[in-house]
């Protein structure tokens, strides 16, 4: 069957949420296509067209009317619908069109497509590997050419082109490995921040002391998370096949850390954490290029004041500690990912990581206040309780437990996440803009 010439092309976007209201509006902007066609659930038909109105949408009343116009269809709902969504709409595909998926766990979309799309449609699924709120140009958009040929990979290409993202091109099953790879652990380590902070009963950033380093990257970026929608960060983490286990392993690696700590076995922890630092950062590792993130790069984005003489307490950066155990104890090299398909919180966290681990004195800090000073030890205890009972909820596979664990921190930071989402939104661009 003949493709439609880009300028033809009818583009139908079912889920008119953040990320599909951002596709939306860019690729009508641009005007490349004849059209774009959109829904949301059908009792939002009215507000929705309110809404969009003047913005050069076709807003439609259901999935059927946008499934039955477009020739490229893309499924911007919540990970945990995909199956009913396209079990509702598929079938009601046009002939011959194409059809993507925008979840950020391809397993559960994959599976939908398969049972439910007519033989005659092909798949060319999309993924930006960002949030709404950050500008898509040059961040990665992953295309998968799942069923249908180069013609229909191009054209998807063709239409997605205006997003100026770096096109990766990857497997549905290569994608949930990388995606697990990158976003699973790195979650999971701030929402167990964000949990411990709430269970604590206090905010790092209110204490009046002063804050710089990487403590302000990991407390934008906790709070950068909990600003989100819950559903995202439940989807990739009960959904994908592959990140299961490796938050399992995080909670462990915190555990077996922090008990190396408490009992004060410092050759045993040091053995540990060195042995996990030259799997990761090798130092003849000459494929890797390091982000090398200085004290001055984050401390632009201080919170109180260094003139108050206060000398923060060394940290034992127990969350940190554990990424990097974990990492080895899996056999992940993360550094693989780092150029092609890292989300802009990943490198931010990653170069944090490195920011540790590639001086010898500041991990050697580290150890020396987890295992003596035992400065943190309180706030480590209370971070390892989080980070089990994370991949608890994740191993029970309850998306309602983890709506509640969620919920409950993100009301804890109302008020603040507004906030720091600004100062969260300067310090990736400011930061990652800094690399070699
Ligand atoms: N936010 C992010 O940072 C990113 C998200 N993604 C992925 O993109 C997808 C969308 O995420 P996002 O836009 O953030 O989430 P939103 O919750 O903002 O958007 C999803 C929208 O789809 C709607 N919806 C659900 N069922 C139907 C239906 N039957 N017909 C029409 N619309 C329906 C939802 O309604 P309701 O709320 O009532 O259920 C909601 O308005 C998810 O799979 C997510 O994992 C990918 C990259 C980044
Ligand atoms: O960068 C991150 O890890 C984010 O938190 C934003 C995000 C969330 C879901 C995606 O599918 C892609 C990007």
């Amino acid at each position: 069957m003949n493709l439609p010439a880009l300028r033809d092309v009818q583009v139908g976007i079912i889920g008119m949420g953040e990320m599909g209201k951002m596709y939306a509006r860019q690729l009508a902007k641009a005007g490349h296509v004849d059209r774009i066609n959109v829904c949301d659930r059908p009792e939002r038909y009215e507000t929705l067209a309110k809404e969009m109105q003047g913005q050069g949408l076709s807003v439609m009343k259901d999935g059927h009317h946008v499934a039955r116009t477009s020739d490229f269809i893309i499924y911007s709902v919540e990970a945990e619908f995909i199956n009913s969504v396209v079990a509702q709409y598929g079938p009601s595909s046009k002939i011959g069109a194409i059809v993507a998926g925008q979840t950020s766990v391809k397993a559960p979309e994959r599976a939908a497509f398969e049972a439910h799309l007519p033989q005659d449609v092909s798949i060319v699924s999309v993924h930006s590997l960002h949030g709404p709120s950050v500008p898509s140009e040059g961040q990665a958009l992953i295309i998968i050419q799942h069923r249908g040929t180069e013609a229909h990979r191009q054209l998807v290409e063709d239409i997605m082109a205006p997003l100026k993202s770096r096109h990766v091109h990857l497997s549905y099953e290569d994608h949930d490995l990388v995606t697990a790879n990158t976003q699973a652990v790195t979650h999971a380590a701030f929402l167990s921040m964000g949990t411990a902070w709430n269970n604590m009963g206090r905010f790092p950033w209110q204490t009046g002391r002063y804050i710089g380093g990487i403590e302000v990257a990991k407390i934008n970026i906790a709070l950068r998370i909990y600003g989100q929608k819950w559903h995202v960060y439940a989807g990739l983490a009960i959904l994908n096949p592959a990140a299961q286990h490796q938050i399992r392993q995080y909670a462990k690696s915190a555990s077996d850390l922090f008990k190396l700590m408490i009992e004060e076995r410092v050759p045993e922890l040091r053995e540990r954490i060195f042995r996990a630092r030259d799997y990761i950062f090798p130092p003849d590792n000459a494929a890797a290029r390091p982000l090398f993130l200085s004290d001055t790069v984050f401390d632009q984005f201080a919170i109180g004041s260094k003139t108050s003489g206060y000398t923060p307490p060394l940290n034992s950066h127990l969350s940190l500690l554990a990424m990097v155990d974990c990492w080895q104890q899996l056999k992940i090299q993360p550094f693989k990912h780092l150029e092609l398909a890292a989300t802009p919180v990943f490198r931010l966290w990653f170069g944090v990581v490195e920011y540790l681990f590639r001086d010898e004195a500041r991990l050697e800090q580290a150890i020396q206040a987890g295992a003596k000073a035992k400065t943190h030890a309180s706030d480590d205890c209370e971070f390892v309780v989080a980070a089990r009972g994370w991949s608890q909820c994740v191993d029970f596979q309850s998306f309602s437990w983890y709506q509640h664990r969620f919920e409950e921190t993100s009301n804890f930071f109302a008020g603040m996440i507004e906030e720091s989402n600004l100062q969260g939104a300067n310090m990736l661009k400011e930061i990652l803009s800094q690399r070699p």
